[in-house]
């Protein structure tokens, strides 16, 4: 009972978060609040944006662009956000707006390149959605011209920032259940969450099950074994409703095992339309699953950890079993159970802030020169890239198209 009640109270927090007061917003201060501005009306980026910086007292969403005007003035309108660009040339507008400090990139796939790259030569910082890019040379464009420019750049791995998914970490490595043997990450969505006219499922914009739900499993992986694959075992895609997904090359969902050093095996099942299964019913399957020499550690719901998640830890080191399931709200709780050190600076956040929110916390730590309780780094975006690259040649569809864009000469 306790447990629905924290549920209906996170619930509630999430969506209507108390509001922090832009306490430090005097223009004359130097720690004025960062202003976002957002490119495109994107699905996304109230979950991701809008509401994390209601809580957030540095940070005010200040712009958006959309190619429409109506919607644009219509988001702008339900969401508070004050500047408004539009029409074909409204993205850079808002790009070439100098009180921006910061952009938010939740284009389709494929445009990821180019408006992060203009958002770069512009001079503003960029948060881009996942997967960054359409392949690893793209991304190593875009990290290269963050570095030249002194401006951050973060792919947004929303759930590496939740502090579930770190004590998972701290587990596997405190050497608890000793060596990792295997780990299976699934990331399903069932039938109808997605529609078929869907940018995931349109192979010009970048789209595809890997793409979308294959890089948080990937990515996953690589964090949980602190390691890249050595090889992709097998990789097979399946098609959306009846085509043929050797001519479309768009994956309605993906299952692939890869071979990681130490002789660990990884699998991962990646689905944008799972086939509905009712008895019990099953909308979504999201957990990782890692098997040791000792034990197992099992996290359900690894992407959206702050509805509902549960760690269980099955330690078959002694002589007996003994199981135990956690909650991970917030960093408090780590600091309980395992000591973990957390930046002085940074908060230890809320069991109500979303892996958003969590995220929002370290950029905005990152951009104010303060440590960041953890990060996505640039090799670790690229290296992400890289793999889905190689699962998709594995899987006999190819890298999805690279972006039509080229840097100007300088
Ligand atoms: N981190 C996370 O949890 C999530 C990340 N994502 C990522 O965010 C990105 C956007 O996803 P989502 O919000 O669902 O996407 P939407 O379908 O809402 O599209 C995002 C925006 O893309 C713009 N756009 C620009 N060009 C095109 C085009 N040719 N066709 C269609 N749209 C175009 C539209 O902008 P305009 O308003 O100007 O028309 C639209 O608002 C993806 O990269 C996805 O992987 C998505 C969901 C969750
Ligand atoms: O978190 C997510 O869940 C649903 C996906 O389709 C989306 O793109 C992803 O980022």
């Amino acid at each position: 009972m306790s447990d629905l009640i924290s549920l209906v109270k996170r619930i509630y927090q999430i969506f209507s978060p108390p509001t922090q007061p832009k306490s430090i917003a005097e223009e004359s201060s130097n720690l004025r609040p960062i202003r976002f501005g957002i490119l495109g009306a994107a699905n996304i980026a109230p979950s991701a944006l809008i509401i994390p910086a209601k809580s957030h007292p540095e940070v005010i969403v200040y712009a958006v662009a959309a190619r429409d005007q109506e919607k644009a003035e219509q988001f702008a309108r339900k969401h508070g956000i004050s500047k408004v660009y539009s029409g074909s040339d409204g993205y850079q507008q808002l790009l070439d707006d100098p009180d921006i400090d910061a952009v938010y990139n939740p284009l389709p796939n494929k445009l990821h390149f180019e408006w992060t790259m203009k958002a770069l030569l512009a001079g503003k910082h960029v948060l881009c959605e996942k997967p960054i890019a359409d392949t690893a040379d793209e991304a190593r464009q875009m990290f290269n011209l963050a570095e030249k420019k002194g401006l951050v750049l973060l792919e947004s791995f929303h759930y590496r920032f939740h502090p579930a998914i770190q004590r998972v970490k701290t587990i596997l490595d405190s050497g608890e259940l000793g060596k990792i043997k295997s780990i299976d990450a699934k990331l399903c969505l069932c039938a109808g969450l997605v529609k078929d006219s869907d940018i995931r499922f349109d192979l010009n914009l970048g789209g595809g099950a890997a793409m979308d739900l294959g890089c948080y499993t990937l990515n996953s992986i690589r964090y949980l074994t602190s390691s890249n694959p050595t090889s992709v075992i097998s990789a097979t895609p399946h098609p959306l409703k009846s085509a043929n997904v050797l001519e479309t090359k768009i994956d309605r969902a993906m299952n692939a095992t890869l071979e990681l050093p130490n002789n660990v095996i990884a699998t991962l099942e990646v689905d944008l339309a799972m086939p509905w299964e009712f008895f019990p019913p099953k909308p979504v399957k999201i957990w990782i699953e890692v098997k040791c020499e000792g034990g197992q550690v099992e996290l359900m719901n690894f992407v959206g950890p702050t509805f509902w998640h549960t760690l269980k830890v099955t330690n078959k080191a002694g002589e007996t079993v003994t199981t135990r399931t956690e909650k991970v709200y917030k960093f408090a709780d780590a600091h309980i159970d395992n000591g973990a050190e957390h930046p002085k600076n940074s908060s230890l956040g809320e069991d109500w802030w979303l892996t958003y929110r969590y995220q929002l916390e370290a950029l905005v730590d990152r951009l104010r020169n303060r440590t960041p309780q953890t990060w996505v780094t640039r090799e670790d975006s690229v290296d992400n890239m890289e793999w889905i690259e190689k699962i998709y040649e594995k899987a006999g569809i190819g890298s999805r198209p690279k972006a039509d864009y080229e840097l100007p000469a300088e």
